[in-house]
Parts: structure tokens; C-alpha cells; sequence
């Protein structure tokens, strides 16, 4: 029994629009998961049926155990942690401190707990210059740090992360990245929807490809980014190495499995530089 189960999940909308079709996957604890899929394909409307918002119409699911859909949402937040795509949609306090409290003080730390446990996360994210300032005068990118940050004080077993680095520059994104890999480093297991290949293949070790509702790839990254059918049909672009190892295998220079530093010093010597 994987820590997330999902079997033959059907969830249509009113106006009879399937949405996504006889889903179904296995999670195991520790894995870190790419969700992706052209807009639209029902990346969102999946994991809302992770946390309970939405109720399997058909088929079943279980996570750590529990049925999200009648589970309370305090009892599934012990377990389970989300980023939204939006920050504002899970920002409700009035200063970034009290924010990132809320969550372990609802889950019964004492205040002084609670508040011990937010500045170091505000530390880890950045943010300890900013405790007393309003969530809604931060820039978007800390407004993203802060909704992040409350996720991160809760220790969940379970991170599902839309989108985790929208609004982020490069260098805002790769620190937050880096908190995530290390959070799975750790045990944590993520799943993390992105439109960023790159992110896919330098982060994630398994990749769910969703099209229009039903999954049409689910499998090593290497080995799935590197199938441009696939990629092609689901609407997707390659990262650049995969792109450009198929324009050098046509050239007849075979480097799959080759690391970027490899390539580089290949080239470096073929160059002679
Ligand atoms: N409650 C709803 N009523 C009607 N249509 C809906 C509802 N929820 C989702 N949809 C439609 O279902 C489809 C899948 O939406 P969903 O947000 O799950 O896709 P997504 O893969 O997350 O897309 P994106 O990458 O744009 O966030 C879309 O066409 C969306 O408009």
C-alpha cells in the first residue's frame, strides 16, 4: 500500500464534462513526483481530490491511510501539506508571523512553540526580517515564500505543490527548489505540478503525464522526457538536453545518459578551448 492510492477516479462537472477518466496510481513514501500536462488537462482538479476539496464521483483514494473526503481538513493537514497556485488564496493573517504560527498552533503547539517554530521556517525561507510586515504588502514572491512557509511549518509527510515557483525569478526559485529537495531529501513526499521541464528533470525522479483527463505517461523522468511522442502529445516541450541530444544523435553522436558537465567538457575539448 502506497502512502497515496488513487484508483479509478472519475470526476465529471455539471455540465456533463469529463474531467478526468478512470485515474489511477500508486505513490510510495519518499518519491518526488512531477505532475504535468497541458492547461487544462486536470492536474488541479487531481490533487483537490488529494486534500478532500473535491469528492471522488467514482473510484477511490487514500492517503496515509485516510479517505480525504471524509476526513476533517485539520486531521488531513497533520499529514498533508499544499501550496496553492495563487499564495493569496491561503493567506488569512495580518502579520507574516502570525501566519506562519497559525498552522502548528492549530495543531496544538503552545504559542511560544508555535512562534519558535515560524521564525526558523521564516529563517529557511528568507523571511526573517519581515515577521511583523502585512502579508498583503509583500512582494508576490514573498507572499509565495510565505505561503510556502506555513506549508514547511506544518512537517507534513506529504507536500503536493502547484506550481511552487510561479511569480519567482530565477534565483527566488532556485532557493525555494532547493528547500524542496532537501524536505524530500528528508522523506518528504512531493508532488509538484510545474509547465517547467527542466525543473521536472533536474528535480523530480517520476513523472505523471496528464492528458485531457487520463494519464498518458507515468514512468522514470529520464525516460519519459526523453520519449518526444509522448512529449508531443500531451502538448509539451523537451528541456533543451533532451532536444538537443536527438539533434546530435542525428548528427551521429550518441550522448544519452550523458551529464551536462560531461557534454560541456566534450565540446570543450572538440572545440579545443
Ligand atoms: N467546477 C468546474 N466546473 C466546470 N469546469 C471545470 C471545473 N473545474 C475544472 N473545470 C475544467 O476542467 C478542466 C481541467 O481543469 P484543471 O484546473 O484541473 O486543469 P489543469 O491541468 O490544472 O490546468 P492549468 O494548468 O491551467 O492549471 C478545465 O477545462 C477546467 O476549465
Amino acid at each position: 500500500m502506497g502512502v497515496i492510492n488513487v484508483e479509478g477516479l472519475d470526476f465529471t462537472v455539471a455540465d456533463g464534462k469529463k474531467i478526468l477518466n478512470k485515474i489511477s496510481f500508486k505513490i510510495e513514501s519518499g518519491e518526488f513526483i512531477a505532475l504535468v500536462g497541458h492547461n487544462g488537462a486536470g492536474k488541479s482538479s487531481l490533487i483537490q481530490h488529494l486534500n478532500g476539496l473535491l469528492k471522488p464521483e467514482r473510484g477511490k483514494v487514500s492517503v496515509t491511510g485516510l479517505d480525504p473526503a471524509v476526513t476533517r481538513t485539520s486531521m488531513m493537514a497533520k499529514h498533508i501539506g499544499f501550496l496553492f497556485q495563487n499564495p493569496d488564496h491561503q493567506i488569512f493573517n495580518i502579520t507574516v508571523i502570525q501566519e506562519i504560527m497559525a498552522g502548528p498552533k492549530n495543531s496544538g503547539l503552545s504559542p511560544a512553540e508555535a512562534e519558535k517554530k515560524a521564525k526558523s521556517v521564516a529563517r529557511t525561507v528568507g523571511l526573517s526580517d519581515k515577521l511583523e510586515e502585512n502579508p498583503f504588502a509583500l512582494s508576490r514572491g514573498d507572499r509565495q515564500r510565505l505561503a510556502f512557509a506555513s506549508v514547511l511549518a506544518m512537517n507534513p509527510e506529504i507536500m503536493i505543490l502547484d506550481e511552487p515557483t510561479t511569480g519567482l525569478d530565477f534565483s527566488e526559485s532556485r532557493e525555494i527548489m532547493e528547500i524542496i529537495d532537501r524536505c524530500n531529501r528528508q522523506g518528504t513526499t512531493i508532488i509538484m505540478i510545474t509547465h517547467d521541464m527542466n525543473m521536472v528533470l533536474k528535480y523530480a525522479r517520476r513523472v505523471l503525464v496528464l492528458k485531457a483527463g487520463s494519464i498518458l505517461a507515468d514512468g522514470p523522468v529520464h525516460s519519459v522526457l526523453r520519449n518526444g511522442e509522448i512529449l508531443e502529445e500531451a502538448g509539451l516541450l523537451s528541456p533543451g538536453i533532451f532536444q538537443l541530444a536527438h539533434f546530435l544523435k542525428e548528427r551521429g553522436l550518441d550522448i544519452q545518459g550523458w551529464s551536462v558537465e560531461e557534454l560541456f567538457e566534450a565540446m570543450r575539448k572538440k572545440l579545443g578551448v
